[in-house]
């Protein structure tokens, strides 16, 4: 079957496809459905953003296509391939794939650890399949490079010697290196203030220009959403309410859930750097 994507242009086959997928937590009268009987799909080159209000469900469902969290039903599949149960090995090439930057990224990193000695782990990684340092250390520099960083400013500094913003370019330079084909960006914005903000923003638009790369972008803010994104996924108590291509989302929305978001965003072109 052929489907069209959010940009117009028809392709054969999505590249990644997420089918009537749910996940609860606990059980019986306290169970709660983070994500119930979500489907939806993302083309190649697509910019694809979810969006929701906290607890919506939106980094449950970002977690479930980065493969940190099973569903408790329903199916993942990358490139026509079910990757729902993958595991070990298949996994971890899966993670090449398929790479996250999320909100606040060093928090889960040691303090004590350099930016150089962060990367360093990127490196052994592609070392392990087959690049030689030589190409390994230029793929570091190349993708520090893209967000605007140089290896000799950034690389012996420690994470609290960054601003956020450096800190979020140094974590999409970390992904970039691994030369994804999706990059999943959980909130990756919510913690810059309005120029940092507007920088990683048109940093994540410019990988699919160079890079051919997807990105999904998960957000509260339908401002920032609408800024990059192709298509919009409107994420309500779990379930997809809504979703199409960005103009036809915002200028027609359907779902009252939709409609509420976009009312709580006045003027919406002058808010999305504000
Ligand atoms: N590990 C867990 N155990 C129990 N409940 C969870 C767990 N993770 C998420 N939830 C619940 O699932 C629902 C969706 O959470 P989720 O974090 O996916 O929402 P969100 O839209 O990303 O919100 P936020 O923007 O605040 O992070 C919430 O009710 C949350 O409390």
């Amino acid at each position: 079957m052929t489907a069209v994507s959010g940009n117009g242009s028809p392709q054969a086959k999505p590249l990644l496809e997420v089918s009537k997928v749910s996940r609860h937590f606990g059980h019986g009268a306290n169970v709660v459905k983070a994500v119930e009987d979500v489907s939806f799909t993302v083309g190649h080159k697509e910019v694809v953003s979810i969006v929701g209000e906290s607890g919506s469900g939106k980094s449950t469902l970002a977690r479930l296509v980065l493969r940190l969290l099973d569903p408790t039903s329903g199916t993942i599949s990358l490139d026509g391939r079910d990757v729902t149960a993958l595991g070990g090995k298949d996994l971890r090439e899966y993670w090449r794939d398929v790479q996250a930057v999320f909100q606040d990224p060093f928090s889960a990193f040691n303090q004590f650890f350099t930016v150089k000695r962060l990367l360093q782990r990127s490196q052994k990684l592609l070392s392990d399949s087959g690049l030689s340092a030589d190409a390994a250390n230029a793929r570091m520099a190349e993708a520090l490079g893209h967000v605007g960083l140089h290896s000799s400013d950034v690389l012996e500094k420690w994470p609290h010697q960054l601003s956020g913003g450096q800190r979020q370019r140094v974590m999409i330079a970390r992904a970039l290196m691994m030369q994804p084909r999706i990059l999943v960006a959980d909130e990756a914005t919510s913690m810059l203030d309005a120029s940092l903000r507007a920088n990683v923003l048109n940093v994540l638009g410019d990988l699919r220009r160079d890079f051919d790369m997807t990105v999904l972008f998960i957000t509260h803010d339908i401002g920032q959403a609408c800024y990059v994104s192709d298509r919009l996924l409107v994420m309500c108590e779990g379930e997809l309410v809504e979703q199409g291509p960005t103009d036809d989302v915002i200028f027609n929305p359907q779902h009252e859930y939709t409609k509420k978001l976009l009312a709580d965003v006045p003027k919406l072109h002058e808010n999305i750097l504000d």
